[in-house]
């Protein structure tokens, strides 16, 4: 279980303080979504339970997958995408909501992330002082001790300022770079270590990056270009909220879904857009069978607190959204694991998920085995 914070955190700090009413980013380098390279147009793949891979090909064609890097994939500048597929991105009849997007920093903070001094204290950083950090896989690359180190973009770095991230704490020095460099992760890191801000900076800098990606056009449907699956409502509203933060003006959508609630909310939701999907796994699954999202688009799928989803019983859930929908195999998507704990099953779930992955161990990791 992953419930003990090894940082010292006061839930009292942990809302965020601030607001910003700063201008927007230029949008010189946008490319619009009608010029950039046409994919095929397909039917809304409808989920084929049992069908490995199923709907995987079609759209793909473009996609240059891992292991290339972030960097090598147009390179920065990224200044907003629109909704490439079905117009669903076009609530105030443009093309960019970053006109009516909410400021999720609230309205009484500074102007200018940049002058700001203060820095977030939820994290102490000298408990950090001594951890232990272990790494294995093939080139494993470095840590890395400032996030101006990594080309995140400058709208997720200006997010990053906004939310007084002064420096990365040990799970984001290490697993960042990792990341953005295109690996698959295995990473064993202790609940409270800012895992969220670790594989949602490589994730929102890679779709604002990613000039391939195009959903397929003249169809209504329902196509994020990234998952995260947290086990609970908590955790997954909780990612929501870091998630609309950091993405705050660069033009990457994110949309919660939790069971519990009705889901016709969600999907009319959903259907106004979205890129990232935070999901718990058993309304995913429901939203799949009803054929009311795809996955076909999938490049970056994140698994937090895995260990806990396999306690709580969400692996035949989690193994058919992986494995039995239509999400891009491992190789053709990136994919993170994070877990407190080490146990076979998520070793098995590992193997089965992630391609030559990197392994990161940050702090002492309960049920390690070799
Ligand atoms: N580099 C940083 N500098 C300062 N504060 C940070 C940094 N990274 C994360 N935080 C803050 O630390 C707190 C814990 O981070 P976060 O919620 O990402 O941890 P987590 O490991 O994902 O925890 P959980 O498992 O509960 O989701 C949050 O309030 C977050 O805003």
């Amino acid at each position: 279980m992953s419930s003990n914070s090894w940082a010292d955190v006061s839930e009292s700090e942990r809302a965020p303080s601030g607001g910003w009413g700063y201008s927007r980013p230029s949008r010189t380098n946008y490319v619009p979504p009608h010029l950039r390279s046409r994919t095929p147009s397909s039917e809304f793949a409808a989920p084929s339970p049992g069908n490995d891979r199923g709907g995987y090909g079609g759209p793909h064609s473009g996609y240059g997958g891992r292991g290339q890097g972030y960097a090598g994939r147009g390179g920065g500048g990224y200044s907003g995408r629109g909704g490439g597929g079905g117009g669903w991105n076009n609530r105030s009849g443009g093309w960019d909501r970053r006109d009516t997007e909410t400021n999720p920093f609230g309205n009484d903070g500074n102007a200018d992330p940049a002058v700001t001094e203060q820095e977030n204290t939820v994290i102490n950083f000298e408990a950090y002082e001594d951890i232990p950090i272990e790494t294995s896989g093939d080139n494993v690359p470095p840590p890395v001790n400032t996030f101006a180190e990594i080309d995140l973009g400058e709208a997720l770095n200006l997010n990053i300022q906004r939310c007084k991230y002064v420096k990365p704490t040990p799970v984001q020095r290490n697993a960042i770079p990792i990341l953005a460099a295109g690996r698959d992760l295995m990473a064993c890191a202790q609940t409270g270590s800012g895992k969220t801000a670790a594989f949602c900076f490589p994730i929102i800098s890679g779709i604002m990056k990613d000039q391939n990606i195009e959903r397929p056009r003249g169809v209504r449907g329902v196509y994020p270009f990234a998952v995260i699956l947290s086990p609970t409502r908590e955790l997954a509203c909780q990612i929501h909220d870091e998630a609309r933060k950091f993405s705050y003006q660069t033009g990457v959508k994110v949309v919660v879904a939790y069971g519990g609630t009705p889901v016709n909310q969600q999907i009319r939701e959903l259907e106004r857009g979205v890129d990232i999907l935070v999901a718990t796994p058993g309304r995913l699954n429901d939203l799949l069978e009803r054929g009311r999202v795809s996955l076909q688009m999938v490049r970056f799928l994140a698994l937090d607190e895995a260990d806990r989803m396999l306690d709580m019983g969400f692996e035949p859930q989690i193994r058919k959204i992986v494995q039995q929908m239509d999400m891009p195999p491992p190789g053709a998507r990136q994919t993170m694991l994070f877990s407190a704990t080490f146990p076979r099953e998520i070793q098995r779930l590992a193997s089965d998920f992630l391609s030559n992955y990197i392994f990161l161990a940050v702090g002492r990791v309960g049920s390690s085995t070799d």
